[in-house]
């Protein structure tokens, strides 16, 4: 456990069963999962980044005014990836960090465009991502997928090469499994980008793009009826639309729940207000998740812990909450059961003790 992390408001005993608790995550992203020590070894390789090396500074770095300013800031940790060999460090490295906590399976998103378009060769992208990930399941035990991501606001040309990676039978890596939508919702309507959506799930790809995470419900509406989301990533401006929770309620679409995500990126004013609790009033499947963890000082346990405190839960509704993630995965059904069962066996056996 990062002792930093400890929130005071969750018993001693709740973060140790956190941290011992099998888990799946849905939402997180590859670049943003970069821990300090990441970033200073990539820094270090490429001298000429503004990017800061020392932990500290990095902390007012990290520091953000509004979404706007993350995706500056995000951009910048981007420029620090230039080689194959960047980006298999990062993966398999992120895998590690993972695995310290307990993360059985993670779907990671990566945005293909923003490495390409830095000059990275398509192929020995996708040959660096996969060995990482052979590396990380064999060495690790975690077990990884990809969901390729849209940066919406480089406009269609970075859809169309989103697509194209991700659907091309010669490029496409053997982890993908689903396709997505990220960056800033303002200005950037979701209908637009339909027919790459088409294309992906034409090829077997699940539909997870971010809404509502900056803009309202309608976003998610959006996101549901043109592009054929299965789960939304964050979907937090859902609570504002009833007649929008009842549906995804009924039709079990789950949301990616990134809780320190909204406040740090200023999508939401406080942890108090966040709407999680109407979620789960409404019976909408959540999910738990970290989104860009070190970017906001946080990891995939403490969101956890913040989900105990802002939902009242106990053992049983923090296991409860790591099978949603394991339910809501891509994953076939005898690996759900086998996380499930894990999950259990653990908390009966913490319960005992
Ligand atoms: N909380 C988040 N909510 C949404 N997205 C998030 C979040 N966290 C991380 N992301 C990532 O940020 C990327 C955005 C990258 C982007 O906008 C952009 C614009 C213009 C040029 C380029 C380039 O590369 O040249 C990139 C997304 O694709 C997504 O994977
Ligand atoms: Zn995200």
């Amino acid at each position: 456990m990062t002792e930093h992390l400890v929130d005071p408001d969750v018993p001693r005993d709740l973060h140790a069963f956190i941290a011992g608790l099998p888990k799946a995550e849905l939402h997180v992203h590859h670049v943003g999962s970069a821990s300090p020590r990441i970033v200073s070894e990539l820094a270090a390789r490429h001298a000429d980044s503004k990017v800061p090396t020392d932990p500290e500074a990095l902390v007012d770095y990290f520091t953000f005014t509004d979404f706007a300013h993350f995706i500056d800031v995000y951009l910048s940790v981007v420029d620090l990836i230039r080689t194959p060999e960047d980006v298999r460090l990062l993966t398999y490295e992120v895998a590690r960090d993972m695995a310290r906590q307990q993360v059985r399976y993670a779907e990671l998103t990566i945005t293909p465009f923003s490495s390409t378009r830095r000059g990275i060769d398509e192929g020995a992208f996708m040959d660096a991502i996969e060995d990482a990930r052979k590396a990380a399941e064999a060495e690790f035990g975690t077990v990884l997928r990809w969901c390729f991501d849209i940066p919406g606001e480089a406009g269609l040309e970075s859809a169309e090469e989103t697509a194209r990676l991700a659907t091309d039978d010669r490029l496409r890596p053997e982890g993908l499994v689903s396709f997505g939508l990220g960056g800033p919702e303002i200005g950037v309507a979701r209908p637009q980008f339909k027919p790459y959506f088409d294309r992906a799930i034409a090829a077997g790809l699940h539909s997870v793009p971010h809404a509502g995470e900056t803009t309202g419900p309608q976003t998610v509406w959006d996101a549901l009826i043109d592009l054929r989301a299965e789960r939304i990533g964050h979907g937090t401006s859902s609570a504002q639309d009833p007649k929008l929770l009842a549906h995804l309620a009924e039709r079990r679409i789950p949301l990616e729940v990134c809780p320190t995500s909204n406040i740090a990126t200023r999508a939401v004013r406080t942890l108090d207000e966040h709407p999680i609790k109407e979620f789960v009033r409404a019976g909408v499947p959540v999910t738990i998740n970290s989104d860009d963890p070190p970017m906001f000082g946080t990891d995939l346990n403490n969101e956890y812990a913040v989900a105990a405190r802002l939902l009242g839960l106990d053992e049983r509704g923090l296991a409860d909450l790591a099978k949603n993630g394991v339910e809501a995965s891509f994953l076939d059904a005898p690996g759900k059961a086998r996380i499930a069962d894990e999950i259990d066996t653990y908390t009966a056996a913490w319960l005992a003790s």
